[in-house]
């Protein structure tokens, strides 16, 4: 057990490449921690995925043991937040488990939104900041502005600052010593009931369910009885440990230490991030406040290209669950795709890994259909609907009124591109609420139905603003407004996956871009296909398909049999990614092409 004077919890925060893996990598190389042969880039991002894309998913942590400049060892324990927006969840109960907070700030970039957004998020934590810039290597890197710009914007003393490249080692030394002197030691009651938050929990094939948490009052020890208070779960501890980052067994963890242990727990949803852990014996009296479930607000169907695969689909979604408490899965059959799964996720990132992963690692051949939003349908008799999929939108008969959630939007960008991002979020529905100068940038808010950000805009947002501008939303409220369901007919037939909520004004707009897209998206058959947008039984917008007239080999006649037979190999491998619908087959690729908007 370490004196609660010797011990400090820190999170770094930061926009995302501001940094963040980087420094924590560096970190634990300068003290040691790894031995040096040991050391990987970016130890932290555990999966794959995570270090392809450059981003970090799951929080985790650290335990470092520092000997500092006055001559005693301190701890130090780092939990490392995702800085993403769909994971905003998981930043704010990371912070809560500790008390201070590096800032990062790329110092040729200057503060961004995910900079604010989890800045604030650290303010309300009530968490002792330390402003760190980084990449002073890049002969870009402006220290002097942007030490301006933090105290501007978020209204922190940045005169203080370390200034470091977490890429050369430059200046680490110093975050270090910072880390020590600046933010406080963690304060609570050795003697006093056992009160530990679960801060987070993920799934090791070999060790089953690992629970991180972070204790409060009291001292937990291996063996003991503890009970989860939100789910009443109880366990005997198998297994206490810290992560540095490999896990060193220990035999207690007192008031302000952090670490993980394991007790025969079988899912990761039998843990609730956010929970308060206590012995069954003899409990603390209250809970920690701010418990919060995660809830998904995107939702989309998976659905196997080829039919057979529906079982391996169902085994690699169990498996993906065990890590993944976030992301909700239940069974849904369409008329067009047949047996699948309706899904839901945090936000339109966590959707895409989780579909990568799946395509990935479990080898299959996915359609996605439209990620679309919850919408709360309000019926004329009371009852209200929580829509998850547009097919299920019941008849407009007994349909009072329809809400969608609404999201505050926080966007900078260079003031070049201002315009182009004002039209976007015009286009998108949005209501201007907020236009600011900081630092020689626009920062804008808008107030935006979340329906319309879900699909393409941060595509849009990027490519309007060079990859400039930067982006962060909170959901806000649920508010009504006039929208519909709008169908899609290939060949007469009606394409459920297809199928879409979308405000009556836009319907006819969007019906046809639909309609356009899916004809250059469906290859010709020996026959014309219809294609039609359609509101309840009235067609809104209609192309045709016109008929093939040649076969593909036809041209190839006079005998080169090696190209006609790669050409017809090439047909047959194009096959595997199309579905059936009726007399017509369409490509894998239509569904969520046929939906981007092109404006
Ligand atoms: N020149 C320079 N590049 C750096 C420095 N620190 C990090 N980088 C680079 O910046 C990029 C982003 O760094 P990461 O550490 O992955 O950023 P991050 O903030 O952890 O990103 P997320 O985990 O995605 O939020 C990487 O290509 C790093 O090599 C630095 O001090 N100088």
């Amino acid at each position: 057990m370490t004196d609660l004077d010797r011990i400090r919890n820190f999170s770094i925060v930061a926009h995302i490449d501001h940094g963040k893996s980087t420094l924590a990598d560096r970190l634990i190389q300068l003290t040691g921690t790894v031995a040096e042969r040991d050391m990987k880039d970016q130890l932290l991002d555990a999966m794959d995925i995570e270090r392809e894309r450059g981003i970090t998913i799951k929080a985790n942590s650290v335990r470092i043991d520092y000997p500092a400049k006055d001559g005693k060892t301190y701890v130090l324990n780092l939990i490392d937040t995702p800085g993403h927006v769909d994971f905003a969840y998981e930043v704010s109960r990371s912070m809560q488990a500790v008390e201070g907070s590096l800032l990062v700030v790329d110092a040729s970039q200057g503060v961004e939104a995910q900079t604010l957004a989890n800045v604030y998020q650290a303010i309300d934590a009530d968490h002792e900041i330390v402003p760190v810039l980084n990449k002073i290597d890049l002969p870009a890197a402006e220290p002097e502005r942007v030490k301006e710009q933090i105290e501007d914007v978020i209204g922190i003393d940045a005169s203080e600052a370390v200034e470091i490249s977490a890429k050369t080692g430059l200046g680490i030394p110093d975050v270090l010593e910072a880390i020590v002197h600046r933010l406080p030691a963690p304060q609570g009651d050795r003697d006093a009931p056992l009160k530990a938050m679960l801060v987070d929990s993920w799934y090791d094939p070999y060790l089953g369910v690992v629970v991180l948490i972070r204790v409060m009052d009291g001292v937990i020890k291996k063996g003991d009885q503890i009970k989860m208070m939100k789910t009443g779960a109880t366990y005997k501890l198998d297994r206490l440990a810290v992560l540095k980052p490999a896990m060193v067994n220990i035999d207690e963890l007192g008031p302000g230490e952090i670490g993980v242990f394991t007790a025969s727990i079988k899912q990761v949803r039998d843990t609730k991030v956010g929970d308060t852990i206590t012995h069954e014996k003899k409990p603390c009296a209250n809970a920690l406040p701010g418990f919060k479930p995660s809830i998904p607000v995107v939702f989309c169907g998976l659905f196997p290209v080829d039919a057979n695969d529906f079982e391996a689909l169902r085994d690699a979604i169990e498996k993906l669950q065990l890590n993944d408490a976030s992301f909700s899965a239940e069974m849904e059959t369409s008329a067009a795709l047949g047996f699948g799964f309706r899904c839901g996720f945090l936000g339109l990132l966590h959707l895409e890994v989780v579909r990568d992963r799946l395509e990935r690692e479990y080898d299959l051949d996915l359609i996605t259909t439209a990620p679309s939003v919850v919408f709360k349908v309000h019926m004329k008799d009371g009852e209200v609907i929580e829509l998850h999929n547009p097919a299920d939108m019941p008849d407009l008969t007994y349909v009072d009124h329809i809400e969608e959630p609404r999201i505050k939007a926080t966007i900078l960008v260079p003031d070049e591109y201002l315009g182009d991002v004002l039209k976007l979020c015009q286009d998108r529905r949005g209501i201007q609420q907020d236009l600011t100068y900081v630092g020689g940038r626009a920062m804008v808010v808008y107030d935006l139905p979340l329906a319309e950000v879900v699909f393409d805009f941060y595509d849009r947002l990027k490519s309007v603003t060079k990859g400039y501008a930067s982006f962060d939303y909170q959901i806000t409220e649920y508010r009504e407004d006039y929208l519909v369901k709008m169908s899609i007919l290939v060949n007469d037939e009606p394409v459920d996956a297809l199928s879409i909520m979308v405000h009556r004004d836009r319907a006819e707009a969007r019906g046809r871009a639909m309609c356009e897209k899916l004809k250059d998206l469906i290859p010709r058959h020996m026959f014309k296909i219809p294609i039609q947008a359609a509101i309840g039984g009235r067609v809104i917008a209609r192309e045709t398909l016109s008929a093939m007239r040649k076969d593909v080999t036809a041209k190839c006649y006079g005998g080169d049999a090696s190209r006609k037979k790669k050409l017809l190999e090439k047909q047959k491998a194009g096959k595997k990614k199309m579905r059936q619908f009726g007399k017509v087959e369409i490509p894998q690729s239509a569904f969520i092409a046929a939906l981007k908007m092109d404006e």
